[in-house]
């Protein structure tokens, strides 16, 4: 019986023994595999992504410079608008333009150009040297002769009024003098000529700088009559003299204007400032007053625009291009151009700017291209202003000082009356 009772707690003891070995290797076992494919971790919230942008826009200076060959994604190669917009530019109403042309010419020296370029007067010669010193050798000086001389200065612009005072005093002085030479009339008339140009007039152009400012030129007249042109002669004129010139683009109606002037700048190294196309006019040379000061040049010369549709608007015009352009200090001169072709028409025209600025200065264009040298008399009679300089041509350097006795010289042909050229 005993044994039986140990045989049982022995088979009992075995059992336990073999369940206890069983279940630990159960436990060892791999997790089954759904719980391996759904580890149930949670995915990085979405709003993590999502405030990333001001990670991911990169500064402009990180991106643009260091940017691949390689087209980067659109979204990083394009940065926001407004982060890579430049910087709002301010709008300066007009341009300076600095010469570009390496080699300047040299324009010629303005002392004796009148003398040299005095053939150009040949159709003015025709009239005044041939025709009027023929008459005047007649044997006999009758009234029919007169009245052809009469005709003939009339016929050469002189003027009506200047005409008779000429005629009159030749008549006296071949009168007293009796028996003439050609010489003596040829003096007679070139003496008559000098004194209705009135010699005393002062003829300076006002353009040396003053207190350290530079002078002030505007330049003034109708479409066509050769602005722009004396406006680059002048240039070339100042610069020969050893002067340093500004010059201002203010004909803003006309866009080749600005452009024309440019070219007659960059020949001599001026510089020259403009405005966008119909820009303010006075606003322009305003700036260009201001580029002269700022430079320290000799002188500013302003083109301006001569639209003539009514005297009103050019009233206007005009005068708030002066009224601004003071705003730095005077104008030290206003000259204006005339087209000598035009005769006694350009004069109606030339009194509607005597009204409106204050004419200083008469520049006659394109006497070259007339035989009516005489308006020149004329002009300064009517306008009381003196004629300071005369274009004798389109070359850069036809444009010459005026002086009344090499003038009346060139068109008698005859040596200069107490002239120092
Ligand atoms: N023969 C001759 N032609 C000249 C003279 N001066 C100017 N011209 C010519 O006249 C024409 C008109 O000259 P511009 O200087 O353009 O005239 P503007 O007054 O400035 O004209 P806008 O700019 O339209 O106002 C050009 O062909 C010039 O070459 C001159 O003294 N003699």
């Amino acid at each position: 019986m005993d044994y039986l009772v140990l045989a049982l707690i022995l088979l009992g003891v075995l059992v336990l023994g073999t369940a206890g070995l069983v279940v630990p290797r159960l436990r060892r076992r791999p997790a089954p595999p759904e719980q391996v494919r759904a580890p149930e971790q949670p995915q990085p919230p979405t709003t993590a992504v999502e405030e990333r942008p001001t990670e991911v826009v990169v500064p402009p200076v990180d991106v643009a410079p260091t940017a691949e060959p390689t087209a980067p994604p659109a979204e990083q190669a394009a940065p926001p608008v407004e982060q890579a917009a430049p910087p709002v530019e301010v709008v300066v109403p007009t341009e300076v333009e600095v010469p570009q042309r390496p080699v300047l010419e040299k324009p010629e020296p303005t002392a004796g150009r009148l003398v040299r370029l005095r053939a150009r007067l040949s159709r003015s010669q025709n009239v005044f040297g041939k025709g009027l010193l023929g008459l005047l050798s007649r044997d006999r000086l009758d009234e029919d002769v007169w009245e052809e001389i009469e005709d003939s200065l009339i016929t050469a612009d002189v003027g009506i009024d200047a005409t008779r005072e000429i005629v009159d005093r030749l008549r006296d002085r071949t009168r007293v003098l009796g028996t003439r030479t050609a010489a003596e009339l040829r003096t007679l008339l070139a003496t008559e000529l000098v004194t209705a140009l009135d010699p005393e007039l002062d003829r300076s152009l006002r353009t040396a700088p003053k207190d350290g400012a530079p002078a002030v030129a505007l330049v003034v007249g109708v479409n066509g009559a050769g602005k722009t042109t004396t406006c680059g002669k002048i240039a070339r004129v100042l610069v020969a003299d050893g002067r340093s010139v500004v010059l201002g683009a203010a004909d803003t109606f006309r866009a080749a204007a600005a452009d024309q002037l440019a070219t007659w700048a960059g020949r001599v190294g001026a510089e020259v400032v403009r405005g966008p196309e119909a820009a303010d006019p006075a606003s322009v040379a305003f700036d260009a007053v201001r580029r002269g000061i700022d430079l320290g040049v000799d002188t500013v010369l302003i083109d301006t625009a001569g639209r003539l549709q009514n005297k009103i608007g050019l009233m206007d015009e005009l005068g708030k291009v002066k009224r601004v352009v003071e705003k730095h200090g005077p104008v030290d001169e206003t000259l204006l151009v005339l087209d000598a072709t035009t005769g006694q028409n350009g004069l109606e025209q030339a009194r509607v700017f005597t009204e409106v600025v204050d004419v200083t200065g008469v520049v006659l264009t394109k006497l070259d291209g007339t035989a009516k040298g005489g308006i020149v008399i004329a002009v300064q009679r009517k306008l009381g202003i003196p004629v300071k300089l005369v274009g004798l041509g389109e070359g850069p350097d036809d444009l010459a000082p005026f002086d009344p006795a090499q003038f009346v010289d060139a068109l008698l042909g005859t040596e200069p009356l107490g002239s120092d050229a």
